[in-house]
């Protein structure tokens, strides 16, 4: 059968009867157009065209193979006669291009902060709005990073630190320094390659890396990427169709995965305005010609309608039937619900807020872990279970003060996109460096040369619970913070 022609697809282009093209080939998305979770109006902008550059940041290859029946896949398309949708030449691209030709060096970059600067710069609004943004007013995310900024060390002096090893094990896992690649999802919405470019840094720093259910690369790619006995784990959303959720924990486990964390702090995804005003600025056509935007999606909401928020510790007897992998809960905020994840079996809790993602003014993580090891530690339960903590890691004291807490290791995620938003593997790349540089210095600094060497008494937290303290004046936090990304509107 001859390929259809691009006319004959242009037909096809409103509510009655909707083709797109992507990657070379025909789908009739008519049925779909209700079910999108993002909505109509984005698929319907492309109704007769090429959609490729829209559908790629956001959705894993595999997506229609996955989710459209085989009988609305309609073939290939001569390419040569397809419409693309003319992107009006907009002045903030063309600015953004300058900005990326002018950005800084690589070797310019001294710490996790420099590349969230830099990638606030370079990257598309939409990018920039969903990896940046927070629920509500950002408290929490900004009181992951300060609660930090609470606690003081105790350095001990005149200890040989000639050599230090700060590597350690995470789930049976040895690795070479006690932080890992969290789960954060649409890893091309930064860079094209998206998640795969992680994959490859935590591979030559001999870190894991966790897979997010939402990734735009698909599980298999992150997989097939893995070199070598590369450990990596699964980040896991529960479907509220449970036979969904079955098939893709066996499948993890089959591919070698050696951790399940099962997502608990998001039985909904948090209201994050950045994202929301993004989406919106996003279809700027829209919102200069006065039409109605559908506003309430960001890309967060509009992504994660399947999770099922009936999900509980009723469910957990179940995980443990259907894997053998080590189980973690992620996004655990009080010391009784890691009491009960000990009770339940669960090998480990990751301490998180989400990034402050979902329900403003829950506690910063390491607030949570200052509150929680006291209480295991009087159970006699500190080693039945592992803590992680994720949240406003952006220094290696922040990683050392979670370990002196007890943490067992700690989770980075929005360093290390802005780091590959930026410059890419060499992003990525540097900042791990970065943090070796400053995790072999301030072991030293605190007398310490491995790290069970750490412990509660070189830290002064006697501050972490006053929110109203004042703290060191964070000014690189300050300088690159983003409270509006760029409001939908030009104010009067
Ligand atoms: C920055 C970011 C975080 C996301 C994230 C996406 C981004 C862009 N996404 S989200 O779209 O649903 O919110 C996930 C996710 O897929 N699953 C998850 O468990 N945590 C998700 N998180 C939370 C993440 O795993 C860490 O808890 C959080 O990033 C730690 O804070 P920092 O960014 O300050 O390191």
């Amino acid at each position: 059968m001859p390929p259809l022609s691009g006319p004959e697809v242009a037909k096809h282009d409103n509510k009655e009867s909707c083709w797109v093209v992507i990657h070379g080939k025909v789908y009739d998305v008519t049925e779909f157009l209700p079910e999108h979770p993002g909505g109509m109006k984005i698929i319907l902008k492309y109704a007769g065209k090429d959609a490729t550059a829209e559908f790629e940041p956001i959705h894993p290859p595999d997506t229609l193979d996955k989710y459209l029946d085989k009988s609305k896949h309609l073939g290939p398309v001569d390419m040569n006669t397809v419409a693309t949708v003319e992107e009006v030449e907009d002045p903030d691209e063309t600015a953004r291009q300058q900005r990326i030709k002018d950005k800084p060096l690589l070797s310019q970059c001294y710490n996790l902060m420099d590349f969230e600067s830099v990638a606030k710069n370079v990257m598309k609004k939409t990018a920039w709005g969903y990896y940046s943004s927070a629920a509500d007013d950002e408290i929490t995310m900004r009181e992951n990073h300060e609660a930090f900024h609470r606690i003081w060390f105790r350095p001990k002096i005149l200890v040989d630190v000639k050599t230090v090893d700060f590597s350690t094990t995470m789930l049976g896992t040895k690795v070479n320094m006690p932080f890992y690649v969290t789960a954060t999802a649409l890893g091309k919405l930064g860079h094209p390659e998206g998640e795969v470019v992680l994959t490859r840094a935590a591979h030559k720093h001999n870190v894991v890396q966790m897979i997010p259910t939402l990734a735009s690369c698909s599980f298999d790619e992150i997989v097939d990427a893995r070199q070598g006995d590369q450990v990596q784990w699964l980040q896991l959303y529960v479907n509220a169709d449970r036979a969904i959720t079955e098939r893709i924990v066996r499948h993890a486990e089959a591919r070698g995965c050696k951790g399940l964390f099962i997502t608990v702090d998001a039985p909904q995804l948090g209201r994050r305005e950045k994202d929301m005003r993004s989406k919106f600025v996003g279809q700027g056509s829209n919102v200069q010609s006065g039409q109605d935007t559908d506003t309430s999606q960001g890309a967060a909401r509009a992504i994660s309608s399947f999770i099922d928020p009936s999900l509980s510790w009723a469910d957990i007897p179940w995980f443990r039937s259907i894997t053998k992998m080590p189980i973690v809960l992620k996004g655990v905020q009080r010391v009784e619900d890691v009491v009960k994840a000990v009770e339940c079996g669960i090998q480990g809790v990751v301490l998180s807020n989400h990034g402050g993602r979902q329900l403003d003014f829950a506690p910063s993580a390491v607030e949570v872990l200052a509150e929680t090891m006291p209480v295991l530690r009087s159970m006699g339960l500190e080693n039945k279970i592992e803590v992680f903590v994720d949240g406003g890691v952006r220094r290696a004291t922040d990683i050392l003060k979670a370990l002196c807490l007890g943490a067992k290791g700690v989770g980075i995620g929005r360093p290390f996109l802005y780091a590959m938003s930026a410059y890419g593997f060499d992003g990525v790349d540097r900042s791990m460096q970065l943090l070796r540089d400053e995790l072999e210095m301030g072991m030293r600094l605190i007398g310490c040369t491995s790290i069970d060497q750490l412990n509660p008494s070189l830290i002064d937290t006697r501050n972490l619970g006053s929110h109203i303290t004042g703290v060191p004046v964070d000014n690189l936090g300050h300088k690159v913070y983003d409270a509006l990304a760029t409001p939908a509107w030009k104010p009067p």
